[in-house]
């Protein structure tokens, strides 16, 4: 018997059939945010430090420096992840010999990377890009003071939408459009009100033209704090939280943008009861938002399982929001993704059925026992199959590509 056909019995043993959690993780596209590949620099004319608190930290060799080095990275790493998945973009990765400020970009400055995910089979996400630029410098950008500042981001964020729905109809799959700022300030201000109503009515311009669903989808992301921003950020949960329901735009819970000892796998079911789509971006915050590669750790497990137990795969766009620029890029995305993977099938493993039951019954002592005991059966054996099926290769075969293509690139200046 093969080491599937043994996990297969183990699981069916306990009522969980494995050919039908490896058809549903088929189904599940992780969006690849293609800014780990370069430690957030992008490709403007004029790219710099990211500002707006993002900082990738280290030097190892083989950043990608240009839009066709970022492509061949991403065609490396996309074919050692199984399955089919979107690339998420943002806009300072334009593709173009011009050079267009923020607030007069348009979609001919992407068609390559349009024509790409055609031939590679991939769908696209995009964000405006409302950091690393002299217009966000006081870390202020919709929610600037000065209208003329305010009008630039609102050119800008209104520009992104409509890139985002051509992208999202040339794909034939709707473009998420996530809207993240790094509006706030260092020290405690005075009036709060006044620059959360300007966020407001800036986000409200932007989002004015309605655009085809089936073409975009807007979204918005809150933050606690970051680097520079540590009293106030203007966008906070409870400000994006209360604009996505009233404006029924997608919520994105980035898992880095909250307090460290905060659960985001619970508010999953909180906040699905007040807007129908979530985007998440999944990271590892150590200590802070460090935006360390994601492991296979107990918070992912844990988010893994809320969407399989509350039934949220069907409304909840899973996207990804690390970068470590001290180990091997495309290391980090290929291992980073299929350790999402990875959490989505244990949970996709676990007889829902018979631990809902135990917990309705208030059997605590049965929900306990299950937990524990169904940690030790054999995913990895069901996770190999997977693979196998996908064409992508597993453990000491996969280190070798990784270390092969790392090498490839050490190279570059
Ligand atoms: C590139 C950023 O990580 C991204 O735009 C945003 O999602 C964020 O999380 C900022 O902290
Ligand atoms: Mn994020």
């Amino acid at each position: 018997m093969s080491q599937y056909e043994s996990a297969r019995a183990a699981f069916a043993d306990w009522g969980v059939e494995t050919e039908t959690a490896i058809e549903r993780l088929k189904d599940i596209a992780i969006s690849v945010h293609c800014w780990q590949g370069d430690d957030v620099v992008g490709f403007e004319a004029k790219s710099g430090a990211s500002g707006g608190g993002i900082q990738a930290t280290g030097n190892y060799p083989g950043r990608a420096r240009t839009p066709d080095e970022l492509r061949a990275d991403l065609d490396f790493a996309f074919s050692r992840i199984p399955g089919r998945h979107r690339l998420n973009l943002h806009a300072m990765y334009m593709d173009t010999d011009e050079s267009p400020d923020r607030d007069a970009i348009e979609y001919r400055h992407f068609t390559p990377w349009v024509d790409w995910a055609r031939d590679s089979g991939l769908g696209l996400d995009f964000n405006p890009t409302f950091f690393a630029h002299a217009k966000a410098d006081d870390n202020l950008t919709l929610a600037h003071p000065d209208a003329g500042i305010r009008d630039f981001w609102i050119e800008h964020g209104r520009r992104t939408r409509e890139i985002a729905a051509r992208m999202g109809a040339e794909l034939g799959s709707p473009c998420v459009n996530n809207i993240w700022v790094p509006d706030g300030m260092k020290d405690h201000p005075i009036d709060r009100m006044a620059a959360r109503q300007r966020l407001q009515s800036s986000l409200d311009a932007i989002l004015a033209d309605p655009q085809d669903r089936a073409n975009m989808l807007d979204a918005v992301e809150s933050k606690l704090f970051g680097i520079g921003v540590e009293a106030f950020t203007v966008g906070s949960h409870e400000f994006y939280l209360g604009y996505a329901t009233r404006r029924g735009t997608l919520l994105c819970l980035d898992m880095g943008h909250f307090h460290p000892t905060e659960n985001i796998a619970d508010k999953l079911s909180s906040v699905a009861l007040s807007v129908d789509e979530i985007l998440l971006h999944v990271s590892r915050p150590m200590r802070w938002d460090s935006d360390h590669v994601i492991l296979q750790s107990d918070d992912i497990l844990a988010m893994a399982q809320e969407l399989v137990a509350c039934d949220l795969l069907g409304r909840t766009h899973i996207g990804l929001d690390f970068f470590d620029a001290t180990i091997s890029r495309t290391a980090a995305w290929v291992i980073g993704t299929r350790n999402m993977q990875k959490a989505l099938l244990r949970a996709l493993l676990l007889p829902m059925d018979t631990l809902k039951g135990a917990e309705n019954a208030l059997d605590f002592s049965r929900r306990f026992m299950l937990t524990e005991e169904l940690k030790d059966l054999p995913y990895g054996a069901v996770w190999a199959e997977f693979c196998a099926r996908m064409e992508v290769p597993v453990g000491q075969a996969l280190i070798a590509d990784l270390d092969r293509y790392q090498d490839s690139v050490a190279g570059r200046g």
